[in-house]
């Protein structure tokens, strides 16, 4: 029997139109504990729609969300609580340094104000930020920006960690880095992944979820897969074909 208890998210049947066209189309999304979720696709495959949906941030036309077991639509201030964020552009301040704008989002985020200064130093150390606190957002690296936007995401110890292109821009020393915070992150958290970058999926994802045209087409582990570029390549392309041949006929 499915337990359905470990699952940090539970999305059913989501679908979602703009005006008559169909972005998403049917799909269900589910995260459990101690998981890294790769939701890959090509563009306009539904995935930034997928992602705004599970964030709160857009309705679905059809569809429901549960977020550690909180209705999203019914409860969305307590469910987005559940959750951290990091879209594909971070949403720092470059003005402020590391430590006021990491306290600035506690408050947002209702940390308790006794609980600030600990929250903060444990986001801080989580992801190297120590050395920087200090200095201002505007004068990191790119790679830094993004442990500070990583930081905000995981700030009040949420149950779900979602990340939009993570490692876009980053030098290869960088991408290592952030590869393995995010699998260190998704020991204590579940987490989704948005990439299109695919040995980035097998270096840190446990399941690929792949979208095309707003259906899912592949949902499974990377276990046994040698080459995740083949099975994406083969999914596309096939359904390409078929849509062709659909055309043609
Ligand atoms: N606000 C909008 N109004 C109308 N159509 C939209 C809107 N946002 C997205 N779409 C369309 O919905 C489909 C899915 O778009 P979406 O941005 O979710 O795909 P994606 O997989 O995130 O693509 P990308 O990798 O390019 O970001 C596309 O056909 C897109 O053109």
């Amino acid at each position: 029997m499915i337990n359905h208890q470990d699952r940090l998210i539970n999305a059913i049947g989501l679908s979602r139109y703009y005006s008559e066209h169909c972005a998403v189309n049917n799909v269900d999304v589910v995260l459990h504990k101690g998981e890294v979720l790769g939701l890959l696709g090509p563009n306009g495959a539904g995935k930034s729609t997928t992602m705004q949906m599970l964030t709160g941030n857009l309705s679905p036309s059809v569809g429901e969300i549960q977020i550690n077991g909180i209705d999203l639509l019914d409860e969305p201030r307590n469910a987005k609580q559940q959750m951290g964020y990091l879209p594909e552009q971070p949403p720092v301040y470059r003005d402020l340094t590391v430590s006021e704008y990491l306290h600035y989002c506690a408050r947002l985020r209702n940390v308790p104000a006794v609980q600030r200064k600990g929250a903060v130093a444990t986001a801080s150390e989580r992801c190297g930020l120590q050395d920087v606190s200090k200095r201002l957002i505007g004068n990191l690296s790119k790679g830094f920006r993004q442990r500070v936007g990583i930081a905000q995401a995981i700030l009040h110890n949420p149950a779900v960690v979602i990340l939009d292109e993570p490692t876009v821009g980053l030098d290869p020393i960088q991408i290592r880095e952030i590869r393995s915070l995010i699998r260190e992150l998704g020991k204590e958290h579940g987490i989704i992944l948005s990439t299109h970058i695919l040995p980035e999926v097998q270096a840190v994802c446990d399941r690929v979820q792949i979208l095309n045209h707003g259906k899912t087409v592949f949902n499974d582990t990377l276990e046994g897969v040698e080459s995740l570029e083949k099975v994406f390549f083969d999914l596309i392309f096939r359904e390409a074909d078929s849509t062709h041949a659909e055309v043609v006929v």
